[in-house]
Protein backbone atom coordinates (compact mmCIF):
# COMPACT_ATOMS: atom_id res chain seq x y z
CA UNK A 1 0.00 0.00 0.00
CA UNK A 2 1.06 3.80 -0.88
CA UNK A 3 1.58 5.92 1.80
CA UNK A 4 -1.39 8.59 2.25
CA UNK A 5 0.28 12.55 1.15
CA UNK A 6 -1.34 14.91 3.32
CA UNK A 7 0.41 18.25 2.19
CA UNK A 8 0.36 21.12 4.83
CA UNK A 9 -0.94 24.13 3.49
CA UNK A 10 1.08 26.08 6.01
CA UNK A 11 3.57 26.53 3.69
CA UNK A 12 0.87 27.33 0.67
CA UNK A 13 1.06 30.90 -0.78
CA UNK A 14 -2.25 32.62 2.02
CA UNK A 15 -2.80 35.45 -0.63
CA UNK A 16 -3.43 33.04 -3.43
CA UNK A 17 -5.15 30.81 -1.10
CA UNK A 18 -8.06 29.21 -3.53
CA UNK A 19 -5.30 28.40 -6.41
CA UNK A 20 -3.32 26.66 -4.20
CA UNK A 21 -6.32 24.32 -2.85
CA UNK A 22 -7.16 23.84 -6.70
CA UNK A 23 -3.57 23.04 -7.09
CA UNK A 24 -3.98 20.14 -4.03
CA UNK A 25 -7.51 18.94 -5.85
CA UNK A 26 -5.53 18.20 -8.83
CA UNK A 27 -2.82 16.21 -6.86
CA UNK A 28 -1.78 12.41 -5.79
CA UNK A 29 -2.58 14.17 -2.16
CA UNK A 30 -5.23 12.26 -0.80
CA UNK A 31 -6.22 14.43 2.29
CA UNK A 32 -5.55 18.54 3.20
CA UNK A 33 -3.36 19.30 6.32
CA UNK A 34 -4.36 22.01 7.52
CA UNK A 35 -2.20 23.37 11.16
CA UNK A 36 -3.97 25.05 13.49
CA UNK A 37 -2.37 27.12 16.12
CA UNK A 38 -2.70 29.35 18.90
CA UNK A 39 -0.06 30.76 20.48
CA UNK A 40 -0.45 29.51 23.71
CA UNK A 41 0.26 25.60 22.69
CA UNK A 42 2.61 26.77 20.19
CA UNK A 43 4.73 29.64 19.59
CA UNK A 44 3.11 30.53 16.84
CA UNK A 45 -0.61 31.70 15.23
CA UNK A 46 -1.50 30.71 12.46
CA UNK A 47 -5.29 30.33 11.30
CA UNK A 48 -8.42 29.40 12.63
CA UNK A 49 -12.23 28.64 11.69
CA UNK A 50 -12.85 31.18 9.15
CA UNK A 51 -9.61 30.38 6.83
CA UNK A 52 -10.71 26.50 7.31
CA UNK A 53 -14.27 27.22 6.10
CA UNK A 54 -12.66 28.77 3.42
CA UNK A 55 -10.13 25.87 2.63
CA UNK A 56 -13.20 23.78 2.73
CA UNK A 57 -15.63 25.84 0.25
CA UNK A 58 -12.94 24.85 -2.82
CA UNK A 59 -11.41 21.71 -1.19
CA UNK A 60 -12.27 17.96 -3.09
CA UNK A 61 -10.49 16.48 -0.27
CA UNK A 62 -10.97 15.41 3.19
CA UNK A 63 -9.74 18.06 5.57
CA UNK A 64 -7.12 16.82 8.07
CA UNK A 65 -7.34 19.44 10.80
CA UNK A 66 -4.24 19.17 13.28
CA UNK A 67 -5.04 21.15 16.65
CA UNK A 68 -1.93 22.95 18.00
CA UNK A 69 -3.92 24.34 20.69
CA UNK A 70 -4.69 24.33 24.17
CA UNK A 71 -8.17 23.43 25.88
CA UNK A 72 -9.68 21.66 22.62
CA UNK A 73 -12.44 19.93 23.77
CA UNK A 74 -13.64 23.78 23.82
CA UNK A 75 -13.66 23.97 19.57
CA UNK A 76 -14.31 20.22 18.24
CA UNK A 77 -18.08 20.94 17.20
CA UNK A 78 -17.14 24.38 15.42
CA UNK A 79 -14.04 22.52 13.98
CA UNK A 80 -16.24 19.95 12.83
CA UNK A 81 -18.79 22.45 10.93
CA UNK A 82 -15.77 24.59 9.71
CA UNK A 83 -15.22 21.22 7.28
CA UNK A 84 -13.06 18.84 9.16
CA UNK A 85 -13.05 15.28 8.63
CA UNK A 86 -10.21 14.24 10.64
CA UNK A 87 -9.34 16.06 14.52
CA UNK A 88 -6.30 15.60 16.03
CA UNK A 89 -6.01 16.66 19.04
CA UNK A 90 -2.29 16.74 21.56
CA UNK A 91 -1.53 14.46 24.14
CA UNK A 92 0.10 16.89 25.83
CA UNK A 93 -2.46 18.96 26.16
CA UNK A 94 -5.64 16.56 26.97
CA UNK A 95 -5.75 15.12 30.53
CA UNK A 96 -8.72 13.72 29.44
CA UNK A 97 -7.48 12.08 26.12
CA UNK A 98 -10.30 9.58 26.14
CA UNK A 99 -13.28 11.97 26.84
CA UNK A 100 -12.32 14.37 23.76
CA UNK A 101 -11.34 11.75 21.43
CA UNK A 102 -15.63 10.09 22.44
CA UNK A 103 -16.21 14.01 21.97
CA UNK A 104 -14.41 13.98 17.80
CA UNK A 105 -15.65 10.77 16.92
CA UNK A 106 -19.45 11.88 18.21
CA UNK A 107 -19.08 15.13 15.98
CA UNK A 108 -18.37 12.45 13.24
CA UNK A 109 -15.37 13.20 12.31
CA UNK A 110 -12.47 10.34 12.74
CA UNK A 111 -9.71 11.01 15.94
CA UNK A 112 -6.36 11.19 16.16
CA UNK A 113 -3.91 11.94 18.67
CA UNK A 114 -0.71 13.96 18.37
CA UNK A 115 2.53 13.63 19.69
CA UNK A 116 5.58 15.89 20.61
CA UNK A 117 8.96 14.70 20.10
CA UNK A 118 9.46 14.04 23.24
CA UNK A 119 6.57 12.10 24.35
CA UNK A 120 6.51 8.38 23.99
CA UNK A 121 4.32 6.39 21.46
CA UNK A 122 3.53 3.61 24.84
CA UNK A 123 1.58 6.54 26.55
CA UNK A 124 -0.94 5.33 23.76
CA UNK A 125 -1.40 2.20 25.40
CA UNK A 126 -4.41 2.15 27.23
CA UNK A 127 -6.38 4.05 24.35
CA UNK A 128 -4.72 3.22 20.98
CA UNK A 129 -7.79 0.64 19.93
CA UNK A 130 -10.44 3.79 19.70
CA UNK A 131 -7.87 5.93 17.29
CA UNK A 132 -8.29 6.45 14.00
CA UNK A 133 -4.45 8.08 13.47
CA UNK A 134 -1.90 8.81 15.86
CA UNK A 135 0.21 12.03 14.37
CA UNK A 136 4.05 12.06 15.45
CA UNK A 137 5.47 15.17 15.29
CA UNK A 138 9.08 14.80 14.03
CA UNK A 139 9.26 18.05 14.86
CA UNK A 140 9.04 20.65 17.64
CA UNK A 141 5.14 21.39 16.42
CA UNK A 142 4.61 25.43 15.21
CA UNK A 143 6.78 25.97 12.56
CA UNK A 144 7.19 24.71 8.88
CA UNK A 145 10.57 24.34 6.64
CA UNK A 146 11.99 22.62 10.23
CA UNK A 147 15.25 19.89 10.54
CA UNK A 148 13.79 16.59 10.61
CA UNK A 149 14.13 15.26 14.51
CA UNK A 150 16.24 11.29 13.26
CA UNK A 151 14.47 9.65 16.52
CA UNK A 152 11.03 9.68 14.94
CA UNK A 153 12.41 6.71 13.06
CA UNK A 154 12.47 4.61 16.19
CA UNK A 155 8.97 5.72 17.45
CA UNK A 156 7.30 4.70 14.24
CA UNK A 157 8.57 1.47 14.63
CA UNK A 158 7.60 1.45 18.47
CA UNK A 159 4.22 2.30 17.66
CA UNK A 160 3.66 0.07 14.68
CA UNK A 161 4.50 -3.00 17.21
CA UNK A 162 1.90 -1.02 19.71
CA UNK A 163 -0.49 -1.35 17.16
CA UNK A 164 0.05 -4.76 16.21
CA UNK A 165 0.39 -6.12 19.57
CA UNK A 166 -3.16 -4.14 20.05
CA UNK A 167 -4.69 -4.94 16.95
CA UNK A 168 -5.73 -1.45 16.78
CA UNK A 169 -6.35 -0.19 13.46
CA UNK A 170 -4.84 3.27 13.58
CA UNK A 171 -3.07 5.25 10.99
CA UNK A 172 0.76 6.13 11.32
CA UNK A 173 1.13 9.88 10.20
CA UNK A 174 4.23 12.23 10.06
CA UNK A 175 4.47 15.79 10.51
CA UNK A 176 7.90 17.89 10.01
CA UNK A 177 10.86 17.71 7.60
CA UNK A 178 9.16 15.26 5.48
CA UNK A 179 11.17 14.62 1.89
CA UNK A 180 12.05 12.13 -0.15
CA UNK A 181 15.60 11.31 1.77
CA UNK A 182 13.20 10.77 5.06
CA UNK A 183 9.53 9.42 3.48
CA UNK A 184 10.91 6.21 2.20
CA UNK A 185 12.91 5.26 5.58
CA UNK A 186 9.27 6.46 7.50
CA UNK A 187 7.40 4.15 5.14
CA UNK A 188 9.73 0.84 6.02
CA UNK A 189 9.19 1.63 9.75
CA UNK A 190 5.64 1.55 9.14
CA UNK A 191 4.47 5.22 8.71
CA UNK A 192 1.36 5.49 6.54
CA UNK A 193 0.33 9.29 6.03
CA UNK A 194 3.09 11.78 5.45
CA UNK A 195 2.46 15.00 6.14
CA UNK A 196 4.64 17.37 3.98
CA UNK A 197 4.82 21.28 3.76
CA UNK A 198 7.84 23.39 2.59
CA UNK A 199 9.04 20.59 0.59
CA UNK A 200 5.60 20.44 -1.59
CA UNK A 201 5.43 24.32 -1.49
CA UNK A 202 8.54 25.39 -2.33
CA UNK A 203 8.93 22.86 -5.39
CA UNK A 204 9.67 23.91 -8.59
CA UNK A 205 6.66 21.39 -9.91
CA UNK A 206 4.43 20.56 -6.28
CA UNK A 207 2.41 18.11 -8.17
CA UNK A 208 5.36 16.13 -9.34
CA UNK A 209 6.52 16.22 -5.84
CA UNK A 210 3.70 14.77 -4.51
CA UNK A 211 3.42 12.03 -6.58
CA UNK A 212 7.03 11.24 -6.04
CA UNK A 213 6.27 11.27 -2.06
CA UNK A 214 2.82 9.00 -3.35
CA UNK A 215 4.72 6.47 -5.16
CA UNK A 216 6.73 5.46 -2.36
CA UNK A 217 6.95 1.85 -1.90
CA UNK A 218 5.39 1.10 1.61
CA UNK A 219 6.23 -2.09 3.85
O1 LIG B 1 2.56 20.89 12.14
C1 LIG B 1 3.47 21.33 11.53
C2 LIG B 1 4.41 22.28 12.17
O2 LIG B 1 4.03 22.45 13.48
C3 LIG B 1 3.68 20.83 10.18
O3 LIG B 1 2.50 20.44 9.50
C4 LIG B 1 4.51 21.61 9.29
O4 LIG B 1 3.71 22.46 8.49
C5 LIG B 1 5.30 20.69 8.40
O5 LIG B 1 6.09 21.49 7.73
P1 LIG B 1 7.35 21.04 6.92
O6 LIG B 1 8.37 20.55 7.91
O7 LIG B 1 6.88 19.94 6.00
O8 LIG B 1 7.73 22.29 6.24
Amino acid sequence: MKPIIAPSILAADFANLQSEIELLNQSAGEWIHCDIMDGRFVPNISFGLPVLEAVHKHARKPLDVHLMIAEPHLYIEQFQKAGATNITVHYEVCPHLHRVIEQIKSAGCKAGVALNPHTPVGLLEDIITDLDLVLIMSVNPGFGGQKFIPHTYAKVAALRELIQAKKAHALIQVDGGVNTETAPLLVEQGANVLVAGSFVFQAADPLQTILHLHNLASY
